[in-house]
């Protein structure tokens, strides 16, 4: 089915209330969108290319001179609302009906509700997830579970921050001339028209996450879209706060610059760390001197980690900033307290760090997880953020610091660790999940990447060796394969493995790995098959 209005048209199935959210208003105010800033969209992806092509050739990322001033200069962003001044934990999830009133109850203090790394980004996802927050603003969202368990949202609920997709995605159930338009743009164009009033009317704001971000130009046309959405819709300048994902090795090097850019609209930033290992690895990945050891060992304390990390509150802090920690990937594990206790304690211990250094609030998985860090933060942190704290701001992080390769090593546990787990978790994005529990531990899109991008380097780098001394290969990954795609069938049972897209997954991920050309992100080559 189609629906065509002037230049925009619609080729996703029009199901049930789809068109509450398709409005031909609606749709209006996204084509401008795309029609003003669609081209600079696809020129900054571009420039992230030739960027690659200059560390490819040797040229390290690094501060940049252009805008040394900016980072000397004595400047703050805009005040915070009111209820942005307490962040201590967030609590992440898809936007999925029942987990947005979940997530929205569960004692966080921000909900942010994510159309990107936790979600496979299905035409029913995305608009029943726009169905859905458009039902958790005016606070009629309810939901009843098969076995008659009712949801309700309760009278104190989390503030509402919505991410939207990266610069890279496209949405391809809405086309412009003919083209897919930008994804971001859709999911942030939306929900801002949709509920930027009743945001308004009940006190809090329309606010959001950037994510993926690689450099402060591209801040700056997310700037220049929030203003024109602002005005579009007669809604004050500087009504729009965001928070950008410092997920990128290429960010770290800007993140004065970034605040900069969007310092009327600035909520601060965030280590998104699992994108950030992944953004290493992708950058540097033909530098021979950079390989990294097993995803397990590669931790926030690993020192370009921590650097990072110091780096963020740092920055944040002196421009009067939020600066946000991020996920500790453990979650519940029921049925064994033992380990729950124990999963538990790793991610206690990250918060204690986070809180410690001077992170004005963290992220959680899970909602069995906010009493853990709400713990720990109202232990650590008796005021509602750090930012006027002076923790972090005589430390000197430099470019070394940030590319500092870490220590450790490759196991075959840790290669058939990869294998197992990116399969299983594209079979799950594939089969609409982009968030999925996998041997206790929360996966999504960003830890993905980091297994796949892992296997593509061990076998290419000259020091890709196990610590047994053997390399490794092709040919190790497709035996090892076969050995780990068998684990899961015993695992999961022949039903759900014959049920769950493995065939289709493996393929993707064997064209991920194999190809000698890398592929910038999973979710490319992945929505083809949605
Ligand atoms: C790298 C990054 O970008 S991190 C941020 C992106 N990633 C995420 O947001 C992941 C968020 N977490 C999740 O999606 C989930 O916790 C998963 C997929 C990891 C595990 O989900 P499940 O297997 O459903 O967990 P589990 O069975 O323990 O859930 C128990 C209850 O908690 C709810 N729940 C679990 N996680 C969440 C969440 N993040 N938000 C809201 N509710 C949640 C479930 O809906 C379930 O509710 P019910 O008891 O009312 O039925
Ligand atoms: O988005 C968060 C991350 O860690 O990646
Ligand atoms: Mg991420």
């Amino acid at each position: 089915m189609s629906t065509q209005t002037t230049g925009i048209e619609v080729v996703g199935a029009l199901k049930a209330q789809y068109e509450e959210i398709l409005t031909p208003e609606a749709l209006n105010f996204i084509e401008e969108l795309e029609q003003n800033f669609g081209a600079r969209r696809v020129e900054l992806l571009q420039s992230r290319q030739k960027r690659q092509k200059e560390i490819n050739q040797g040229k390290l990322p690094d501060f940049l001179p252009e805008t040394k001033q900016i980072r000397n200069g004595d400047w703050t962003i805009a005040p915070l609302p009111q209820d942005l001044q307490d962040r201590r934990v967030e609590i992440t999830g898809p936007t999925d009906r029942k987990m947005v009133i979940n997530a929205l109850n569960s004692g966080a203090k921000v909900f942010m509700a994510d159309f990107e790394d936790a979600t496979s980004p299905t035409w029913e996802n995305i608009i029943e997830g726009q169905i859905n927050l458009r039902d958790a603003v005016n606070r009629t969202v309810s939901f009843e579970n098969p076995n008659g368990k009712k949801y309700v949202l309760n009278e104190e609920t989390a503030v509402l921050f919505v991410r939207a997709r990266g610069l890279h995605l496209e949405e391809k159930h809405v086309l412009l001339n003919g083209k897919p338009i930008s994804g971001g743009f859709f999911d942030f164009g939306m929900y801002f028209f949709h509920n930027v009033k009743n945001l308004l009317a009940r006190g809090s704001g329309p606010y959001f996450y950037l994510p993926k971000l690689e450099s402060h130009l591209e801040a700056r046309l997310w700037n220049d879209v929030f203003v024109y959405a602002q005005e579009r819709l007669g809604i004050a300048q500087s009504t729009i706060k965001a928070t950008v994902l410092i997920e990128t090795i290429m960010a770290a090097f800007e993140m004065n610059e970034i605040l900069y850019e969007l310092k009327e609209h600035s909520a601060g930033l965030n280590c998104g760390r699992w994108d950030y290992i992944f953004s290493y690895l992708k950058k540097l990945r033909n530098n021979d001197d950079v390989i990294l050891p097993d995803r397990s060992q590669v931790t926030m304390t690993a020192p370009f980690m921590r650097s990072y990390s110091l780096l963020t509150i740092q920055t944040c802090h002196r421009r009067k900033a939020p600066a946000m920690g991020g996920m500790a990937a453990q979650i519940p594990i029921r049925n064994n307290p033992q380990a729950n206790e124990e999963a538990f304690g790793k991610v206690r211990v990250d918060k204690e760090r986070e809180a410690h250094d001077g992170h004005d609030g963290t992220w959680v998985a899970h909602p069995g997880l906010v009493p853990v860090a709400l713990e720990v933060f109202n232990r650590e942190m008796p005021i509602a953020n750090q930012i006027h704290t002076a923790k972090q701001q005589k430390i000197t992080v430099t470019a070394q610091d940030l590319l500092e390769v870490p220590g450790g090593t490759i196991t075959e546990a840790g290669v058939r660790t990869n294998i197992n787990v990116g399969i299983q978790y594209v079979a799950s994005w594939l089969s609409g999940r982009g968030a999925a529990p996998i041997y206790n531990l929360m996966e999504d899109a960003a830890t993905a990447e980091i297994s796949r991008s892992q296997l593509w380097q061990w076998i290419r780098h000259p020091k890709g060796n196990l610590n047994d001394g053997r390399k490794v290969t092709a040919e190790m990954y497709e035996q090892l394969k076969l050995e780990e795609l068998e684990k899961i069938k015993q695992e999961i049972g022949e039903q759900a493995y014959e049920g769950g897209r493995f065939d289709e997954a493996v393929r993707l991920f064997d064209g991920l790995i194999l190809k000698n050309e890398f592929v910038d992100f999973i979710t490319l080559p992945g929505y083809e098959l949605l």
